[in-house]
């Protein structure tokens, strides 16, 4: 990585002639991670206007001392110290590839919620200053500038960079986005920008840890009142029965085209339930969650730390029904506030007190949805927010489509035959979730649970993602 030392006092102009370098070497298609910009970083927008308020045109950066060095901001934007711990080579080098963005933007329903966000909210994207932090491909960027942004910075560390610039400028939208190559905590940026958006999503929502960076550029270069895409997210955690599963990765031994081989059964089953993997798997029918999901972690985008969310500690109760138990399964729901009024005809069953908001389909479409107030807390994605009506989510709970993402199952030691007579089998227990201080990318699942049969069984599983 290149150290660009002593630009710690730039003006604007500076500033906007390295952006436009970082911007060309994309064009020379020089592949080589160089180019990483380290700065002081500007200071908060408050400061800012004071500043240029004084000295127009200038400001003083060697006054920007509020980068802590014991925070997590510090450790995030400085990792090439003596420990990895983001490991981000290995994780820019695995987005240097062409099929990890297949996966992502040909998962038709992941990239429909974020084209209708953006395409949808017309007025509200209407010469605004845009932060694709991450932008991969460039696709995000796109939307926006197509959606009437003024200038789009789409941010990215790996070389997919040098293709989104491609991309950019096949489609003629050169002159409102911006690629920049590196690593967003690095570089430094001539402007505060009104939306952020991003798409930061890793399995079981949180693994990656890339929320981390959106919550750095949140805090220091959105505009006061300004907008996150998407601004809300949820992650579920409930019961299962995954017959349909095991069907697949087990029993399917048994005959294999007229071959009995049954004999592998057992091995398979071994493998499968290995302890501490955790499986993806979209779990096609909702009647597979045995009971209401509780709510493990509630991201308010515009609230949350990234102290708070090192760590999430829950408590469950369920209540299951006579049949197989297998363990459990977590998935989530992402919000879009914001969107245009209107964009979808009233369902003509909605009654008075009923609002709609969108949701994006099994077959990855915008449809209008009717909903009850009395509704929020029910279903497979209970509401921890007021739902507005020009609100969209995209939920990847069983039955709702398949994702990239799929549902994550933590699967039980033993496959449990639950036989109660009439009564329901109470399975209750602690679910810990706690970043891998280490690999800070990675996350513990800690489950401690308690199944009431006779006998009641205890287990505890620790599992990484
Ligand atoms: C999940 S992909 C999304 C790509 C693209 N926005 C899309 O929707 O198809 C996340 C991208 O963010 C990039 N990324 C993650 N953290 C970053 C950071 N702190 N600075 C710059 N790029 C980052 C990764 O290299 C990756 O290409």
């Amino acid at each position: 990585m290149k150290m660009v030392s002593g630009e710690v006092s730039k003006t604007k102009d500076t500033i906007l002639s390295i952006v436009g370098e970082i911007g060309d070497q994309g064009n020379e298609g020089n592949n080589e991670i160089t180019n990483d910009v380290y700065y002081e970083l500007p200071p908060p927008p408050d400061f800012v206007q004071e500043q240029i308020q004084e000295e127009p045109g200038k400001t003083n950066f060697e006054q920007a001392e509020w980068v802590d060095p014991n925070s997590n901001y510090y450790a995030s934007a400085h990792t090439e110290g003596v420990q990895d711990t983001y490991e981000d080579v290995e994780y820019f080098s695995s987005y240097s590839k062409m099929s990890i963005h297949h996966e992502m933007v040909f998962d038709k329903r992941r990239t429909a919620v974020y084209f209708h966000a953006i395409s949808k909210s017309k007025d509200f994207f209407k010469d605004k200053v845009v932060l694709d932090v991450g932008c991969g491909t460039g696709i995000l960027s796109c939307f926006c500038a197509k959606a009437g942004a003024k200038r789009v910075y789409a941010v990215d560390a790996s070389d997919m960079a040098y293709n989104a610039e491609l991309v950019v400028e096949r489609n003629g939208l050169g002159d409102i986005v911006k690629v920049m190559k590196g690593k967003l905590e690095h570089i430094a940026f001539p402007e505060y920008v009104d939306i952020i958006v991003s798409e930061w999503i890793g399995s079981f929502l949180i693994f990656e840890s890339m929320l981390e960076s959106v919550i750095y550029a949140r805090d220091h270069l959105l505009k006061p009142g300004g907008v996150l895409f998407p601004s809300k997210a949820a992650l579920y955690f409930g019961p299962v029965n995954v017959e349909s599963y095991y069907e697949k990765h087990i029993n399917q031994w048994e005959n294999v085209f007229g071959l009995d081989m049954s004999c592998l059964v057992p091995m398979a089953r071994e493998e499968l339930l290995e302890n501490k993997t955790i499986r993806n798997y979209y779990i096609e029918n909702s009647t597979a969650v045995l009971d209401k999901p509780i709510t493990l972690r509630v991201l308010d985008l515009n609230k949350i730390t990234i102290k708070d969310l090192s760590k999430t500690v829950s408590n469950f109760d369920f209540k299951i029904p006579n049949g197989k138990f297998h363990g459990f399964a977590a998935w989530f729901s992402i919000w879009f506030e914001n969107l245009d009024n209107n964009l979808a005809d009233r369902p003509s069953t909605l009654e008075k007190d009923d609002f709609i908001y969108y949701v994006i389909n099994k077959e990855g479409e915008l449809v209008a949805k009717d909903y009850k107030h009395d509704q929020m807390d029910k279903g497979l994605t209970p509401k921890f927010f007021e739902l507005k009506s020009n609100t969209l989510e995209l939920s990847t709970a069983p039955g709702d489509g398949d994702t990239h993402w799929k549902q994550v199952l933590f699967l039980h030691p033993v496959e449990k035959h639950i036989n109660n007579q009439d009564e329901k089998t109470s399975i209750s227990g602690t679910i810990r979730v706690c970043q891998n201080y280490h690999y800070r990318r990675h996350w513990f699942v800690e489950l401690s649970v308690s199944c009431k049969t006779k006998p009641t069984h205890h287990y505890y599983e620790k599992y990484l993602i």
